[in-house]
């Protein structure tokens, strides 16, 4: 063998024995010690070394095989019908050059018929039905041996212990068990008070708790189960010929099936699909990483058949990753609105789904302390969706000598304005005690004040507030009222008319709501619907200031904490002062109307708000029906009155029509509260 030959073998080597260590964490220790998408990456590498060297093919090669080995203090099961894995595409092209090679294979180029569902993200498990009754469950392992997690298994609720209806005499389920996404967080938190390990994904934290000793563990796990398959079956049994109709048995046998399903035909609607999924991705209540094609005509799969590891007839399209393997450089401190010091990750700029990160949060204290982190480490870092980017954990493998770490220190005086920090006993978060000495905590509750939602000041934004407070013009947000068009021509790129625009737009702001008032103060955890809520329960300023906790944990929304907030934050001598300079500059509202029980016009009538309200928001205009009478719930049925329907307003929709409940546009809306003076 040559030399270069001799290296591309190493190099196949060197791949195959960094896969086997990732499969094993991965698969045996449900910890995985790298991002998918890294090993994607290098499982790619290996596949395309093997193709162009047929001649280093191996059967052994972690491309060929399925999953881990079982682990041995599980009794093991051998599966009748092979478990096994999905080939991946992850793009369009590679789509279509899935259908080709399907209409390859088939000689034909007639459209084929697709069953589409979500690609859970989870275990696989096969549970063994006999005369109808669940007698064993087994993982996956390696596809041909699995692990007997029985007793485990029949611990979910979700999975029937016996069939119902016409089911066949023997049968084996395939489906995945996952952990829904708030089980997951709500885990994780507990796992953390009690200073356990916590899991990096909802998969890991659904195989963990799956592969327990003692079933007692599992017992008390949020899991949940959707059926996608059929391995064996008694052969005199009557069995549907077509994939998604095997679902629908199942379903009718009792099984839990995904409800977005869907049979499509042709690679466009296969894309169609994936959008669409990819659309409800965020809000669905358990982790998917893509979606699985599978041709529906179970003669068609039998014509296709299998690789080693994968069927010809079905493939994994997968959303692009989440996560993503990075350095960190260093750390740096920010400090909110409530003084909150937050430690903020400078990270190796790195695609993740397509955007760059640079930055992510790492929390707090707690957190820099659990995940044992240093200045130079390498880091998993996950972008879910719009949440700020985060730090998962630390590749460990990964520290040499020559990384040259560094520890982060929290810093014990403010990075902003040098008062000393403080740090609540029980809570996590570590805070400025500068208050509104602060330049940093007076900026951000000032950008809060004028925001859109609170006083809405037009024209003030983020970068003259901190010039404002650079420049010493403004020292509390009631400031802003006295500011001259002099004052503000100071500042630089502030012409005379900008000035002008600023001091009328301030003008202007002075008139607004309670509700707007309440939530611009920038109590901590009062948000738009709660200062809302605040304003229509008390109706006047004062008496929200004056409601002592009893009275507050009345409103509706309102719970302990917020509750304590609110006390504590009228309490604060500094925070009368300045509410009171506000009021000295003119801020006012109009008067809430009082209505008696008996006067409230909508009293008994059930509404429902869906889509957007362009004018006037959800919440607002919940708030106008509550204050005259009307309750407003979340979901239409038979004793709905009337259904708000704004803008791309969707199932509700239907639904209200289908029940003939009277549907309300945003128009007739307005012009009821109109006629009753809400607006
Ligand atoms: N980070 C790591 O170190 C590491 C290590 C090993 C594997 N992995 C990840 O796991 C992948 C390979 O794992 P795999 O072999 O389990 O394959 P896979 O997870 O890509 O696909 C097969 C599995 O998908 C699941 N699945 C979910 N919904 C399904 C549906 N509707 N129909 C059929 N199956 C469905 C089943 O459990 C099935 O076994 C890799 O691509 C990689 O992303 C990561
Ligand atoms: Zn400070």
């Amino acid at each position: 063998m040559n030399d270069s030959l001799n290296q591309i073998k190493q190099q196949i080597s060197e791949l195959r024995s960094l896969l086997e260590d990732y499969n094993y964490q991965y698969y045996v220790m449900d910890n995985p010690s790298v991002p998918d998408a890294e090993y994607d990456r290098v499982m790619r590498e290996l596949i395309s070394l093997e193709k162009a060297h047929p001649e280093f093919q191996s059967p052994d090669s972690p491309s060929q095989k399925v999953g881990g080995e079982a682990l041995s203090v599980f009794e093991q099961v051998e599966h009748r019908v092979p478990m096994l894995s999905l080939d991946n595409v992850f793009s369009d092209d590679e789509l279509k050059a899935f259908e080709q090679r399907i209409f390859d294979r088939l000689k034909n180029n007639q459209a084929i018929e697709f069953s589409c569902e979500p690609k859970l993200d989870g275990l696989a498990i096969s549970i063994l039905y006999r005369e109808g009754k669940l007698v064993q469950a087994a993982t996956r392992g390696d596809g041909r041996i699995g692990e007997n997690v029985t007793d485990n298994i029949k611990t979910i609720r979700a999975i029937p212990l016996k069939l119902r209806g016409d089911y066949p005499a023997e049968l084996e389920v395939r489906g995945e068990v996952f952990m829904p996404k708030t089980g997951f967080e709500k885990l994780n938190e507990q796992q953390k008070e009690k200073g356990n390990k916590v899991f990096a994904n909802p998969r890991n934290a659904a195989a963990g708790s799956l592969r327990q000793l003692d079933s007692k563990i599992t017992a008390a796990r949020p899991l949940a189960f959707y059926a996608y398959s059929m391995g064996y079956f008694e052969p005199e049994s009557d069995i549907a010929n077509s994939h998604f109709e095997r679902m629908m048995q199942l379903k009718n046998w009792g099984l839990p099936v995904c409800p977005v399903i869907k049979k499509v035909t042709g690679s466009q609607a296969l894309a169609e699909y994936y959008d669409w999924i990819g659309e409800q991705r965020n809000s669905l209540s358990y982790e998917i990483d893509g979606v699985v094609y599978k041709v529906d005509s179970i003669e068609l799969q039998q014509n296709l058949g299998f690789v080693a590891r994968a069927p010809r007839w079905a493939t994994a399209h997968k959303f692009p990753a989440q996560e993503e393997i990075t350095q960190l450089l260093d750390v740096e401190f920010q400090v909110g609105r409530t003084g909150a010091i937050t430690p903020v990750a400078r990270l190796q700029p790195v695609s993740v789904g397509g955007v760059t990160v640079s930055n992510a949060t790492l929390h707090n204290a707690d957190e820099i302390a659990r995940l044992q982190i240093k200045i130079g480490d390498t880091v998993i870092i996950r972008r879910a969706g719009d949440v700020i980017p985060q730090v998962v954990s630390v590749v460990e493998e990964k520290r040499t000598e020559a990384a040259n770490l560094r520890e982060i220190e929290f810093p014990t005086e403010c990075p902003v304005c040098g008062s000393q920090v403080e740090r609540i006993e029980d809570e996590a978060i570590t805070r400025c005690s500068g208050g509104l000495i602060c330049g940093a905590q007076l900026k951000e509750s000032i950008k809060h004040f004028a925001s859109r939602k609170a006083l809405d000041v037009d024209g003030l934004g983020n970068k003259i507030v901190e010039a404002l407070v650079d420049l010493e013009l403004i020292k509390n947000p009631a400031d802003l009222f006295s500011l001259t068009v002099e004052q503000i021509t100071t500042m630089d790129r502030m012409g005379d008319k900008s000035a002008l625009n600023l001091v009328n737009a301030l003008d202007k702001a002075k008139q607004t709501t309670l509700a707007k008032f309440l939530y611009a103060l920038g109590i901590r955890e009062v948000g738009e619907a709660t200062a809302n809520n605040l304003a229509l329960h008390f109706k006047s300023l004062d008496a929200v200031k004056n409601a002592n906790y009893d009275q507050l944990i009345e409103v509706s929304d309102i719970g302990k904490i917020v509750a304590e907030h609110i006390v504590s934050f009228f309490a604060e001598e500094h925070n009368q002062t300045v509410i009171q300079a506000l009021l000295d500059a003119g801020i006012s509202w109009p008067q809430i109307e009082t209505l008696s029980v008996d006067e409230q016009p909508l009293k008994d009538q059930i509404y429902v708000l869906t889509g957007t309200l362009t004018t006037m928001g959800r919440n607002d205009a919940k708030a106008h029906l509550q204050n005259l009478g009307a309750k407003v719930t979340g979901s239409v049925s038979a004793k709905t009155h009337y259904l708000v329907a704004g803008e791309s307003a969707g199932s509700k929709l239907t639904k209200a029509q289908d029940l003939g409940v009277e549907v309300l546009t945003e128009d007739d809306l307005t012009q009821l509260l109109q006629t009753y003076g809400a607006i």
